[in-house]
């Protein structure tokens, strides 16, 4: 790409630094998202891992959930991972009752999916279009549930989708950004068009 895409990370809450990190380093200028005027700079955001409930309430008190959705509508290029994918759900299994979302992502999104029992865990995931498989780090993490039929399933856990991407959306449900592997953002950059 000619110039670097500005890819912002909603950092209100959530694991802010290492997202912005690996945007880095894969060229991208990259900047945390706590405010309208940084939204409106953004070719693509970052929706990172954190606890969702909390990241909604707060993208709505500091006036960012209605910009946000109507971005996301407008067709801006969208990754969420673990909590950021259940901010783009437009359904969540589990939620609290008031839980608000960004939405946009045709699925059903389950909130701690894999249980108490394994919190968190580690595996090595097939992922579509990439030629090794990617680390994935699960922190007490969403599964979908169920897809619209706009989306495309990018890898799998547990026999559920772990991965999703329809059209301008992506997202995971394991951490791409904790072990420093690139690839899995490069797909997402691929979709701000380069
Ligand atoms: N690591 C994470 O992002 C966990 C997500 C968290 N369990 C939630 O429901 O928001």
């Amino acid at each position: 790409m000619t110039t670097a895409p500005s890819v912002g990370v909603f950092a209100l809450q959530g694991d802010v630094r290492e997202h912005l990190q690996v945007l880095t380093a894969l060229g991208a200028d990259a900047f945390p998202v706590r405010r309208p005027a940084e939204l409106e700079r953004c070719d693509g955001l970052v929706l990172p891992g954190g606890e969702s409930t909390t990241m909604a309430k707060l993208a709505r008190t500091f006036e960012l959930l209605e910009p946000l959705r109507e971005r996301v509508r407008d067709g801006m290029p969208t990754f969420g991972t673990c909590a950021g994918m259940i901010l783009l759900a437009d359904r969540i299994e589990g939620g609290t009752a008031d839980q608000e979302t960004i939405g946009g992502l045709d699925v059903t999104v389950r909130r701690n999916a894999f249980g108490r029992q394994v919190d968190s865990f580690e595996a090595d995931l097939p992922f579509a279009g990439l030629a090794e498989p990617v680390h994935a780090v699960f922190i007490r993490a969403p599964w979908v549930e169920r897809t619209g039929p706009g989306v495309e399933v990018l890898a799998e856990a547990a026999g559920h989708p772990v991965a999703v991407r329809q059209g301008h959306l992506m997202a995971t449900s394991f951490h791409p950004e904790v072990d420093g592997d690139g690839r899995v953002h490069r797909v997402f950059l691929g979709l701000l068009g380069g």
